[in-house]
């Protein structure tokens, strides 16, 4: 991805594919990304009504401007191919595949997708994907997974179905979803894709999303799923730059000037070394800060 053009996706709103009223609304809580789904929150006799559902919405004018993501259901399920094809000609911009457990899923689905862009006249390669990563297996994979097609734009964790694979379930602190994050955060770097974390599924405990939002910051994720809309300004606020954070990275890059005048590779700002990678923070600081402006 070039320096000059980063693509936030801090938050990822996820839209149950047969609740007709939310899917009609969700634009106007202005996500980064849509992400209409097909999968687990919809019933089994609502899967048919969801998809039409769901296409209706790609096709709208209200969400030309917004990501739409739609979570398919697996190729091994009665639903997914009828759900690739129709999502595709209906121009989504990502298929997210759930419980993604080795590099040969991404394969299938990415397949399905390219006989639906050619059957449709779509061009090749315009549909992108994002993998979910939600088993034991999934994680160990990780890397294959990441490497597996240039349509990926990212790698996602879904810990609702990790925890139960594994055997435990959620903390507070998340203590066991660590391996995962960083396997899930290692391997898409290495990639040079994205990552983002799983739900917060409690919609109304803003303390522990806040928490959760931090830690995985910190871990270096790109953002988030999310259930619900409170939690887009929480996590888009959280990942906006502080004034201090601005306020240094402006003083690193005229240093850094200075120095380049100087002819010099390393400079000094107020006794703190500043070289390449402090300067291609700061820019990404600034970058960031005219995206998405200051933390309140
Ligand atoms: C493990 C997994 O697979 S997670 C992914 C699948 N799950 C989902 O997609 C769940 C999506 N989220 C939801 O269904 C709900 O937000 C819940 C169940 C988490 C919480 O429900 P509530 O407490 O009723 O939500 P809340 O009171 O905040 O709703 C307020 C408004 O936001 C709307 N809203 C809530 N969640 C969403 C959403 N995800 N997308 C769009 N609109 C939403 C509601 O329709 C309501 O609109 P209204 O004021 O016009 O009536
Ligand atoms: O991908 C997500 O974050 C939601 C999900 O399906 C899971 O946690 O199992
Ligand atoms: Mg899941």
């Amino acid at each position: 991805m070039g320096e000059n053009s980063i693509k936030l996706r801090r938050s990822m709103l996820f839209v149950p594919g047969a609740n007709a009223a939310m899917i009609s609304n969700s634009f106007i809580y202005k996500p980064d990304s849509i992400m209409f789904d097909l999968e687990d929150s919809v019933a089994l006799k609502e899967k048919d009504g969801a998809r039409m559902l769901v296409v209706q919405a790609l096709k709208h004018p209200f969400y030309r401007e917004i990501e739409k993501i739609v979570r398919v259901n697996s190729l091994t399920s009665e639903y997914g191919k009828e759900d690739v094809k129709a999502v595709v000609s209906a121009g989504v911009n990502v298929v997210r595949l759930p419980k993604t457990d080795s590099a040969q899923d991404v394969l299938d689905m990415e397949q399905e997708i390219e006989s639906a862009e050619k059957y449709f006249g779509i061009e090749v390669g315009r549909t992108k994907m994002l993998a979910a990563v939600e088993s034991a297996l999934g994680i160990l994979n990780a890397k294959e997974i990441a490497f597996s097609t240039k349509r990926l734009i990212g790698i996602a964790l879904g810990a609702e179905d990790y925890v139960r694979d594994i055997k435990t379930e959620r903390s507070p602190d998340g203590i066991e979803l660590l391996f995962a994050r960083s396997s899930i955060l290692h391997a898409a770097r290495a990639a040079g894709i994205m990552a983002f974390d799983t739900v917060f599924s409690d919609a109304n405990n803003e303390e522990g999303f806040l928490r959760e939002a931090t830690l995985i910051k910190q871990l270096g994720f790109d953002g988030k799923s999310l259930v619900n809309p409170r939690q887009i300004e929480l996590i888009h606020n959280l990942y906006a730059p502080t004034q201090k954070e601005v306020d240094f990275a402006k003083q690193v890059i005229e240093a850094a000037e200075e120095a380049l005048k100087k002819g010099s590779g390393v400079v000094s700002l107020n006794g703190k070394m500043v070289d390449n990678p402090i300067i291609e923070r700061a820019k990404l600081v600034l970058q960031k800060a005219e995206l998405s402006g200051i933390r309140e």
